[in-house]
């Protein structure tokens, strides 16, 4: 396995780009542990799969570099990588059984045959597809196609990484959870440098201990998935991420008061002072699991009342502004009543043009 690093990465389609938006990936520049488990979340057309395909050498950047482990691959064959990926739809061959389908990525490589049974039979026990190793994979399901392509994703130990690009699309969504929570543990075992690429944030999660955020050909965000909730370090990870998202709101901020901004002229403290005088658009971030129903506050019209399982969501009009609040506790209040929201201080966060701007006190 190996840690790679992306520097200074930019790529355009284009062949005499111009500006910044000419550019599918803006600049980046990147770590990637050894036997980390990233995941690479972000909206269609963010530049997940231009950024994976420079990763596994079937684009050459128009700038910067690649490194495994500090050696220039750039400008190395997809073949010359070492990298195994599975991808959204099975990659598996129908003719021939599970056995040697788990097989193929060895013997390709010329392992040793108990070798290579020692890892199929490793690989098929972490799977739990032990029991269909005779059979002839066109006979499967597709959701164990997918699992046996993941596994011949694995089965090497000698890969430099592993990624996959969307690799639950295909699956029931009543398996998706079970194969989600397998790929987690199956990084805690194999131990393998695992870049995950989705568009879901709930797959993300689940399986990162890190998670890159993509914005628009941009990382605007790597961290763990505790920290995205909790701080977000732009407007679009507070949104993307959360059911429902952040509540992203207009403000005005004038620095004399220190950590006090205003929606529509009303006060509302912040977590601290912003960092420097803002000079850009000024917006209020606050999650809607911070947001209270109290009798005092901001005044606001309840909108909708949802129940979502365990919570329940009030999405209510606040000066014109919609505002989400998850409340544990039921409540009696129904659409067209008149109520006021209270935001919990710390956890009321500045933006300026989306960048967080404020730090706790
Ligand atoms: N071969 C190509 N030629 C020109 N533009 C491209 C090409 N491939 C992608 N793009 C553009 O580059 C940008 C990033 O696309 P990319 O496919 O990397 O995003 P993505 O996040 O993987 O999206 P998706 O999840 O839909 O695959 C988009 O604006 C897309 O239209």
């Amino acid at each position: 396995m190996a840690k790679i690093t992306l520097s200074k990465l930019r790529h355009s389609y284009m062949s005499n780009p111009k500006s910044d938006s000419d550019y599918a990936l803006k600049e980046i520049d990147l770590d990637w542990n050894d036997g980390g488990a990233y995941a690479l979340l972000g909206p269609s057309g963010c530049g997940k799969s231009t950024l994976l395909n420079i990763i596994s050498g079937l684009l050459v950047p128009s700038e910067g570099q690649i490194l495994f482990d500090g050696k220039d691959v750039t400008r190395l064959p997809p073949d010359q990588r070492n990298i195994a990926q599975v991808f959204q739809f099975p990659v598996i061959y129908d003719t021939m059984t599970v056995y040697d389908n788990l097989a193929f990525p060895l013997r390709n490589r010329g392992r040793d045959e108990a070798t290579v049974e020692r890892r199929v039979m490793a690989i098929a026990e972490m799977l739990e597809v032990t029991g269909m190793l005779n059979q002839k994979a066109a006979g499967l399901s597709p959701d164990n196609k997918q699992k046996i392509s993941m596994g011949r994703g694995l089965v090497r130990e000698d890969v430099n990484v592993v990624m996959f690009d969307e690799p639950l699309t295909v699956i029931d969504p009543h398996l998706k959870w079970k194969l989600r929570s397998k790929l987690k543990e199956l990084h805690q075992r194999v131990k393998a440098t695992m870049i995950y690429v989705t568009h879901d944030q709930t797959e993300a999660l689940t399986f990162a201990d890190q998670v890159v955020v993509m914005q628009q050909g941009e990382v605007v965000q790597i961290g763990t998935p505790v920290e995205l909730f909790d701080r977000p370090a732009h407007t679009f990870v507070g949104h993307f991420i959360g059911s429902p998202g952040m509540n992203i709101l207009p403000c005005t901020y004038d620095g004399t008061a220190d950590d006090m901004a205003r929606i529509e002229g009303q006060p509302v403290p912040l977590e601290g002072p912003a960092r420097s005088a803002p000079t850009g658009k000024t917006e209020i971030g606050i999650r809607p699991e911070f947001v209270t129903l109290a009798g005092s506050g901001l005044p606001a019209t309840v909108i909708k009342v949802s129940d979502v399982g365990r919570h329940t969501v009030v999405e209510c009009d606040c000066l014109g502004h919609k505002v989400n609040a998850v409340i544990d506790e039921g409540t009696t209040l129904q659409k067209g009543d008149a109520t006021h929201l209270s935001f919990r201080k710390d956890q009321t966060r500045l933006y300026v043009d989306g960048w967080l701007a404020t730090d706790p006190e």
